[in-house]
């Protein structure tokens, strides 16, 4: 049978008699404000903020608002099933945890907290290139939890093969590529703070502790972290590649391929051509372009034209049990939950991030339900209506 995610409602109920209250809201959206009480300025403002003004990130919002979901009822949905299959393995649920950098700025624990919970789950966490914990550390706190790697592609191809081979060794079965931030954007939240985590070696850590990079430096980071710093920041941000350099990687990894950041039909469409296996239709949460079209906007486009031929997946502004059903019905095979594990992560570590989990999957659960659905995979455009 079908884990019950809706459980987590009775629990908590249940706790209440024996007076507990949840330690975390269990409403997503309030724990930014939350967050803001126990991060730092820099932290809070990295997280939170994005691009320009602003816009993308209120789009996101915006083009969840626009549709809505019409309930059927009488549908016999009391046992329901949230699985979904992704490149052959089976999850418990369509839902992944985004590939978030520098999460030490936000918790002590850091990537390694998000390991445990995603792996208690059974959820495939994405960890970052920015991690401030290694491949190799995060392989283990994750156990034997599905684990993918996100990939800021370097310019420099021996340290990209080394990056690779060691995620690969350490269990990573499928590399997701981001397109949409080989350079930063403006961000004016942490352009007035003149704070940028890197700089100050914070999320450098795969590229410190591997030897293709290190074979690079004149002399180690631990003897001159200031330039090895700055060799970081040419090799790993301001390079944008083209397409006919995807057969690179294609060679490099053996697995299946994601593309993240994926916003034109066209580009999707370029994906499959180059014998990609993926696509996240994602504006990096309204961190990159401000002005950007609302992601979900960009969704049934993209899901329609290369659907049958790639695994569709999607992020930027999912912060309810209702927004994966919308993205689901609007063709995506899962989502990725950014910011609000983050929150969870400030505010409770591993059981933070844990709850955060637990809130979404059972507001999913019982959404669903309630809208008259028994499986999630089965979601389509019928599902909603755009008002
Ligand atoms: C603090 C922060 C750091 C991020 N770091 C990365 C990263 O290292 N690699 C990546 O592909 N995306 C990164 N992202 C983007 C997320 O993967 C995801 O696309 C985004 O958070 C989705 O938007 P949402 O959080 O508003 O839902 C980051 C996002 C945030 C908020
Ligand atoms: O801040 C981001 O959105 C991001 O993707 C990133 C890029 C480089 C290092 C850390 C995070």
């Amino acid at each position: 049978m079908a884990e019950r995610f809706g459980g987590y409602q009775n629990e908590i109920y249940l706790q209440g008699l024996a007076g507990t209250t949840p330690a975390l809201s269990t409403d997503l959206t309030a724990l930014e404000e939350s967050a803001a009480a126990v991060l730092t300025p820099e932290a809070l403002g990295y997280v939170a903020g994005g691009a320009g003004a602003g816009a993308t990130m209120r789009a996101n919002r915006e083009a969840f608002d626009r549709w809505k979901i019409v309930p059927r009822m009488l549908t016999g949905a009391t046992d329901r099933d949230l699985t979904t299959t992704l490149f052959g393995a089976e999850l418990p649920a369509p839902v992944l945890l985004a590939p978030v950098g520098v999460q030490s700025i936000v918790h002590p624990d850091g990537e390694l907290a998000t390991a445990r919970a995603a792996a208690g789950m059974g959820l495939p966490m994405i960890l970052s290139t920015a991690s401030t914990r290694t491949i190799e550390q995060v392989a283990e706190a994750n156990g034997d939890g599905p684990r993918w790697f996100q990939l800021y592609w370097p310019n420099d191809q021996d340290v990209t093969a080394s990056i690779l081979e060691r995620a690969h060794k350490a269990g990573y079965t499928t590399l997701v590529v981001t397109l949409d931030t080989w350079s930063l954007a403006w961000r004016p939240r942490d352009l007035d703070r003149a704070y940028l985590p890197f700089i100050r070696n914070e999320g450098t850590a795969i590229a410190m502790s591997d030897p293709a990079f290190r074979a690079r430096l004149a002399k180690t980071p631990e003897d001159d972290a200031a330039t090895a710093i700055l060799q970081w920041v040419g090799m790993f941000t301001g390079t944008d590649h083209s397409w006919d350099q995807l057969v690179v990687l294609r060679e490099l990894w053996d697995g299946p391929i994601v593309l993240k950041g994926i916003q034109h039909v066209d580009d999707a469409r370029r994906a499959a051509d180059a014998g990609m296996n993926g696509v996240v239709v994602s504006n990096h949460g309204g961190r990159q372009v401000d002005g950007a079209l609302g992601a979900l906007e960009a969704l049934p486009g993209i899901a329609q034209a290369v659907g049958d031929q790639l695994e569709v997946l999607f992020d930027s502004g999912v912060r309810t049990g209702s927004d994966v059903i919308k993205a689901l019905a609007l063709g995506a095979k899962a989502v990725l939950l950014g910011r609000p594990f983050v929150y969870g992560l400030a505010l409770g570590g591993e059981d933070g991030v844990r709850h955060v989990l637990r809130s979404l999957l059972a507001d999913l659960d019982l959404t669903l339900a309630l809208a008259g659905h028994r499986t999630a995979a089965a979601l389509t455009p019928s599902a909603l209506v755009r008002g």
